[in-house]
């Protein structure tokens, strides 16, 4: 019968920024009771000082690297680096080696989590067979062995017809398509956007068009099929415009957004250096402006961290060899509280939104509620603590990040999955 008792923190209330002083008991793994000055006197209690109490996040986009590329990330090392940033579910994407494309790999993926005991961890499945965009994977099998949706993260799938006969075959399973926008014929070796940075450094550019002229492809589909369509890491101003369209007519249709996409563009990259470099990449002005106010609008449903470690021999191949991505689990709360909170443009209520209760409630998740009969994931974090970031402090293998020595505050202290304290800072 275990039981933890958070003395002193402080909650979001029914509206508004204002926080509440409240105890937390949780018995095993659900919240038995929020209120004032709660007695128990078989808890084990925990004094959280006044602390911001949160529903732990939810990141649906998250590279864990295992199997075939442990040199980067492990399902250890990153199911740890997700609940030191305070996420206590995390999806993984399937370019993995071998994919997540057969039930092996998804038991594999689902017992080296429980192994780990730290985030828990929702694997997606291959929607193509290799990731090879060819042959599709059994979808059916795939669910039955726990698979949370079906994805090609890394690539588009780049055959039309492929695409509509699997949203036909994942609407019968109830799955969603998690879709990789990006058209290969477009993109032609880019390696940052289509736009004053690549013409600068005469780099190959990859067109915003690659990203959106999938989306409108698929929405068009997907109207067809009825299935859930989800937007992986949108990015382009034309590819809120399609989503925005799509929703304005009712259909199910969601977007996610990267703390990068959101807090940088194509003119903040310094210098040639990979730690820049990602796909989708940074984009225009314009771009970001676009993301930030369709956030607001609710067009782009929530954010996801697309973490995606790379060792640093990788990255420093320069930044037309080195691979696509970087980290994000560890930096985004802090990140996106700093510049999007701090800053008046989004209240502390929204970002829990955005990082927890959307990406739940979207994907008919039970977590990402601070409530009664909930589950207790829970996350505590200091929103006074101010600390740059450091690389070198991260608890992902992964230390390929553009945000460098950025001072920002609201780290996590304190995080709790399923009931268990995972992680205390
Ligand atoms: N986002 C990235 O730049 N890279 C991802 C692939 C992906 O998310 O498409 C990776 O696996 O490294
Ligand atoms: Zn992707
Ligand atoms: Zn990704």
């Amino acid at each position: 019968m275990a039981k933890i008792l958070l003395k002193n923190g402080r909650i979001l209330g029914a509206e508004g920024d204002e926080l509440l002083t409240r105890d937390i008991l949780i018995h095993e793994n659900q919240i038995e009771q929020i209120g004032e000055n709660i007695v128990d006197s078989e808890a084990a209690i925990i004094d959280l000082a006044g602390k911001f109490v949160s529903p732990g996040f939810v990141d649906l986009h998250v590279h864990l690297r295992e199997p075939g590329y442990t040199h980067k990330e492990t399902i250890e090392t990153g199911a740890n680096a997700a609940v030191r940033g305070g996420f206590t579910t995390i999806a993984c994407m399937p370019n993995t080696r071998p994919v997540i494309d057969t039930i092996e790999v998804v038991a594999e993926i689902l017992s080296k989590a429980k192994a780990a005991g730290k985030a828990r961890v929702l694997p997606l499945g291959a929607i193509t067979t290799r990731q090879l965009g060819t042959e599709h994977t059994d979808f059916e099998a795939l669910k039955e062995a726990g698979i949370f949706a079906l994805s090609d993260d890394g690539v588009g799938v780049q055959s039309s017809q492929m695409m509509r006969e699997a949203m036909r075959k994942a609407k019968k399973l109830g799955l969603p398509i998690v879709a990789h926008c990006e058209d290969d014929t477009l993109v032609k070796g880019g390696v940052v956007h289509e736009g004053t940075f690549a013409a600068k450094h005469g780099l190959t550019g990859m067109p915003s068009l690659s990203e959106s002229i999938h989306i409108g492809r698929d929405i068009l589909l997907a109207e067809d099929t009825g299935v859930h369509y989800h937007v992986c890491h949108i990015s382009a101003k034309e590819s809120v415009r399609l989503v925005r369209e799509a929703k304005s007519r009712g259909q199910q249709v969601t977007a996610e957004v990267t703390p990068h996409h959101l807090l940088l563009c194509e003119e903040d990259i310094p210098d040639v250096d990979a730690n820049w470099k990602m796909n989708p990449p940074l984009r225009a002005k314009e771009d970001r402006a676009a993301l930030i106010a369709a956030l607001l609008d609710g067009t782009i449903d929530f954010i996801a961290t697309d973490h995606a470690p790379h060792t640093e021999e990788e990255k420093a191949a320069g930044i037309e060899l080195a691979p696509f991505g970087i980290v994000g689990l560890e930096t985004a709360f802090p990140l996106l509280y700093t510049n999007l909170v701090k800053t008046g443009q989004f209240t502390l209520r929204q970002l829990v939104e955005l990082m927890s209760t959307k990406p739940a409630k979207r994907f008919n998740l039970p977590y990402g509620e601070l409530a009664v009969g909930k589950v207790a994931d829970i996350t505590v974090i200091d929103l006074e603590q101010e600390q740059a970031i450091d690389p070198k402090s991260f608890l992902s293998k992964g230390k390929n990040t553009p945000f460098v020595g950025w001072k920002t505050q609201g780290w996590p202290t304190l995080t709790i999955v399923d009931g268990k304290v995972v992680w205390k800072a």
